[in-house]
């Protein structure tokens, strides 16, 4: 939070909707090590929330405990008005069929097709006819920009922007309403990156999507984050539009948006 800006002010000078994620006083850790200290940071329906901190700072971890996939300590988290503790396993799937994650790696399946990596979701999730799967994988291809022939091809047959496309293409699946990103640009060249920036930013507007994006690339902070989270010693120090990111006065924030690359970045604007 900047200087005195309060969780509620950040919000509405962001001008979109309630929360549909919340995290309050997380505490999460491993041995005696104490990642997320205490954390609390809303994710406001229809926005792109921007996520960032130091490399090894915990951004994943949170990501992955909003998920489920890592214990906490303490804390709540709260998913569509849910706290994910207090339901059964129906109840859970449930909240976990409106949320779309694309990892790092992307994490497609090797030794399926991209066609089959996307209908996997639907399998494990829906009782759908053959033909009605194969409708949905090709309508989920075109809507990341993929050519139809992409369909059929293997993981490795892709390029690293192709492999980013198909593994969205994925997360799309099952129309989830929250989207996770962790570093969907890392690896990609400025145009391809900045391409799949727009892409979100399109898919955000057309499906009324709420985006959550860990990432380290000054352009999309800049570009199609609508607000922006930092994370500093286990807690969010500061958030808000990029103006307030730009405006504080926290160290780390000032080496962040005001350094070299960050110069840079703002000279190709
Ligand atoms: N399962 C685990 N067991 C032990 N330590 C872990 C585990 N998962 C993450 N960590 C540690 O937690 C810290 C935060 O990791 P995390 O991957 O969240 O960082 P990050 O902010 O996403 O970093 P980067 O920007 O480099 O991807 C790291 O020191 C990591 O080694």
């Amino acid at each position: 939070m900047a200087n005195g800006e309060t969780m509620e002010q950040g919000n509405e000078e962001a001008g979109v909707g309630e929360p549909l994620i919340s995290v309050r006083d997380l505490v999460v850790g491993f041995g005696d090590r104490v990642i997320l200290d205490h954390l609390s940071l809303d994710i406001l329906r229809g926005e792109i929330l921007g996520f960032v901190g130091t490399s090894g700072g915990g951004k994943s971890v949170l990501t992955r405990t909003i998920l489920g996939l890592v214990p906490k300590r303490s804390g709540t988290v709260e998913v569509f008005g849910q706290d994910l503790d207090t339901l059964n396993e129906a109840q859970r799937s449930a909240v976990e069929r409106r949320w779309g994650v694309l990892f790092q790696q992307g994490a497609l399946f090797s030794s399926l097709t991209v066609k089959q990596n996307i209908q996997f979701p639907l399998r494990e999730n829906l009782k759908l006819s053959q033909k009605l799967m194969d409708d949905i994988a090709y309508a989920k291809i075109e809507m990341v920009g993929l050519k139809c022939e992409a369909g059929e091809k293997l993981p490795s047959e892709l390029s690293g922007g192709m492999i980013k496309r198909a593994s969205l293409a994925r997360a799309l699946a099952l129309d989830p309403e929250i989207l996770f990103l962790d570093e969907p640009t890392s690896g990609l060249d400025p145009i391809g990156a900045g391409d799949f920036d727009e892409l979100i930013r399109t898919l955000q507007q057309t499906l009324g999507l709420t985006v959550f994006m860990v990432t380290h690339d000054l352009d999309s902070l800049h570009t199609v984050c609508d607000r922006i989270a930092a994370l500093a010693d286990g807690k969010v120090i500061a958030q808000g539009p990029i103006e307030t990111m730009m405006a504080s006065t926290h160290p780390w924030l000032r080496a962040y948006f005001h350094g070299a690359r960050a110069r840079a970045v703002r000279s190709e604007r």
